[in-house]
């Protein structure tokens, strides 16, 4: 990857790591990770934080799809990966992430199913001026959301028992110690993801509309 200067529209090369005629003029970028395990709601409820409070999403899982269904050299591997239940290389997903966000003209972003393993925060932070310090959680049984899984019907490959057993252990050993490393940040919102939709979001909605503004902003440093 290049490296960037620093606001979402300057694709200036640069070899310094900011440039302060961009920081100046740059929008700050807001971010928040949406975690939880597969089947916990985070897309769900991502569409109605949309509607809501006007964030971008971007699900890492989507993007990874996306670039599959494009053709892409990478497809093959990535569906490889994914029909295994397996994370993809996190230079690739941050860098479909990256592109994601220099194409919207927002500055605020919702991005779901990312981090996943400590490899895909260090490539963010490698890659991205912004830490997050909002980190929204979708706390869900694993019973709960195998049901949900098997009746998603999205067509999804790995949406089959034996991939989402996978998925599942892949979340216990990367994802949750993540999510653990957040909380000892005091950054961690926990949502009980257990219960309807609509309740599910009464929780999210009172925590955006109270700690929105307590988003933290920062520059993308690199492409
Ligand atoms: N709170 C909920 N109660 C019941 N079903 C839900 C709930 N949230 C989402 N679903 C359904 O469960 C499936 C998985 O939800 P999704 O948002 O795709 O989860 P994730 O992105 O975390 O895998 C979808 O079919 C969705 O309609
Ligand atoms: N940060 C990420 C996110 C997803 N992936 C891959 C591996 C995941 O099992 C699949 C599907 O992710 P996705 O977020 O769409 O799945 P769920 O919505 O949680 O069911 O994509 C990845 O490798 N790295
Ligand atoms: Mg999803």
């Amino acid at each position: 990857m290049g490296s960037f200067c620093g606001s979402l529209k300057c694709k200036r090369d640069s070899s310094r790591k900011e440039c302060n005629e961009c920081l100046e003029k740059g929008k700050k970028i807001k971010v928040v990770f949406v975690m939880g395990g597969p089947g916990s709601g985070k897309g769900t409820q991502c569409a109605k934080i949309v509607q809501q409070f006007g964030y971008t999403h971007l699900s890492a899982g989507e993007l990874l799809r996306k670039e599959i269904n494009s053709g892409s050299e990478n497809g093959t591997m990535i569906q490889n990966m994914m029909n295994e239940g397996k994370l993809v290389p996190s230079d690739l997903t941050v860098r479909l992430i990256l592109k994601a966000m220099q194409e919207s003209d927002n500055d605020k972003f919702l991005i779901d199913g990312f981090p996943r393993n400590e490899e895909n925060l260090k490539a963010f932070e490698n890659h991205i001026k912004i830490e997050p310090n909002f980190i929204l959680f979708l706390d869900c049984p694993e019973e709960e959301m195998t049901r949900r899984l098997l009746s998603r019907n999205q067509g999804r490959e790995d949406d089959n028992i034996e991939t989402i057993r996978k998925r599942f252990r892949v979340y216990e050993e990367s994802t949750l110690p993540l999510v653990d490393y957040f909380a000892s940040k005091g950054k961690v919102h926990k949502v009980d993801a257990a219960r309807p939709v609509e309740e599910v979001f009464e929780s999210v909605k009172t925590l955006f509309s109270s700690t929105e503004e307590q988003v933290s902003a920062g520059y993308l440093l690199k492409s």
